[in-house]
């Protein structure tokens, strides 16, 4: 009852304690449905893809940034029928605030951008372009039976205060590169480039209404998933004869005079950047945010298996829509890239590597009387700037070699009563065998020569 919450919470709650109660050992094992654990050999591949995309924003001078994951649902709220609104994860808290884990980062991102303008004029007070990125946890409400996950960590590129393509041509250069990184090529993957300015002169023609071109928009996503008669429906139920719509998705333009400024010019500076292979325009590609205002486009995996890598696009009404009239002129353009399709794609390429775990020494006391003296040691090294394991319970070499290769030590570090007596301190080489023995290589080391080893 204090908890609240609905029947299944009261269901799983009273299966809870019924199991602690009954000291039943399966007590809720598992995260919540559609969310995932990192033990230490998942948080290693999730650091590795990490380190790579922060190793991309930083190669293009973007800066880190992060904000709470709980935002007032007020900032996610819009009206074109977006998937990504309509399965927030959202709840009243205490206070009686209407909140939800974020679903998506940008509208975070326009937040800040905000906090830092005067509305009244319109003048940001940082200097632009403002080039930012961040992997933030996003989370959705879906339903489980489609086995889809909650959340998931998606990469953010966004650049602030730039209305030419090359702010468009930056973050795709920076995608490229962190897909290089990886070891992909235009072989396995390619990005999908299209000007939703070309749909809008299409539905601007057929009469549509520009209140309706976001929602438009919206509606051609699906056609992958609902196909043309599904998007023709949809359509139709908006009031808006489909055909020239589906004729202007179906056009598939060889020669580059048609895709219209903006896209030509950055395909000619991704020529330069050596990055063009991996463009392809397509002009079916619009992407389900209604706010994308000019060119968006897809990264996806040239098999076609899998959902979209990554996404994103122009958005230079988003903060003239939260800050008001005077901020009409702040032009942006991002993109987001979750971890979870990009990590299926590596693995079906074999190109997640054995990542184990690591550390420079072991630390190991023949007794307890030498736990002092290891100690002393463990600190010796550290203050050197190596990182120690120690043995927190006495072993002899076997079991220290075992516990060495286990923390994928480079050396282990033996206190010995005789040796220690000495000032000295035994350290075996776990990586190098000596070539005539062919026996771990040791060493009585001084204890104040410890840091150079
Ligand atoms: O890509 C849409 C999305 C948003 C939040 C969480 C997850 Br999983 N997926």
């Amino acid at each position: 009852e204090r908890l609240g919450g609905g029947s299944k919470t009261r269901k799983a709650i009273e299966a809870a304690i019924a199991a602690a109660n009954k000291e039943d050992p399966t007590f809720l094992l598992e995260p919540p449905s559609g969310t995932r654990d990192f033990e230490p050999a998942d948080m290693r591949v999730r650091s590795w893809l990490f380190k790579k995309m922060k190793d991309a924003a930083v190669a293009f001078s973007f800066k880190e940034y992060d904000a709470p994951v709980l935002e007032s649902v007020a900032l996610f709220e819009r009206k074109a029928g977006e998937e990504i609104t309509q399965q927030m994860y959202n709840f009243t808290d205490k206070d009686g605030e209407r909140v939800a884990l974020r679903p998506e980062m940008t509208p975070t991102l326009a937040r800040l951008v905000l906090k830092n303008t005067n509305l009244a004029t319109g003048e940001v007070r940082v200097p632009l372009p403002l080039k930012w990125f961040s992997i933030p946890q996003c989370w959705r409400f879906e339903t489980t039976q489609r086995g889809r996950k909650r959340e998931h960590y998606q990469w953010n590129m966004d650049i602030v205060g730039e209305k030419s393509v090359t702010a468009e041509v930056e973050l795709l250069g920076a995608m490229c590169y962190f897909f290089r990184s990886l070891g992909l090529t235009e072989e396995d993957v390619r990005i999908r480039v299209n000007d939703r300015k070309l749909l809008d002169k299409t539905m601007k023609d057929a009469g549509v209404p520009e209140e309706l071109f976001s929602r438009v928009c919206v509606v051609v996503d699906k056609l992958d998933k609902i196909g043309a008669d599904g998007v023709a429906e949809m359509l139709s139920e908006l009031g808006i004869s489909p055909e020239p719509i589906l004729q202007t998705l179906a056009a598939c333009r060889e020669d580059d005079s048609s895709l219209g400024e903006d896209v030509e010019l950055l395909f000619d500076l991704a020529e330069a950047y050596g990055f063009r292979e991996f463009l392809v325009f397509d002009p079916s590609v619009v992407r389900g945010l209604a706010y994308y205002t000019g060119i968006v486009f897809e990264a996806f995996d040239r098999k076609g298996e899998l959902r979209a890598i990554a996404g994103g696009g122009r958005y230079d009404k988003l903060l003239e829509l939260y800050g008001g009239a005077k901020c009409r002129q702040i032009p942006c353009v991002g993109f987001g890239f979750g971890d979870c399709v990009i990590l299926e794609l590596l693995d079906d390429k074999r190109l997640v590597p054995e990542l184990k775990p690591e550390v420079d020494f072991v630390v190991c006391p023949f007794s307890r009387k030498e736990q002092t003296a290891v100690a002393m040691v463990a600190s010796k090294l550290r203050e050197s700037g190596f990182s120690v394991d120690v043995a927190l319970s006495p072993r002899k070499a076997r079991a220290a070699f075992d516990l060495a290769n286990r923390a994928g030590a480079r050396m282990v570090a033996f206190v010995a009563p005789d040796e220690w007596s000495r000032g000295l301190v035994r350290v075996k080489d776990m990586l190098h065998k000596d070539s005539t023995t062919g026996e771990a290589k040791q060493r009585d080391v001084p204890f104040s020569d410890l840091p150079n080893l």
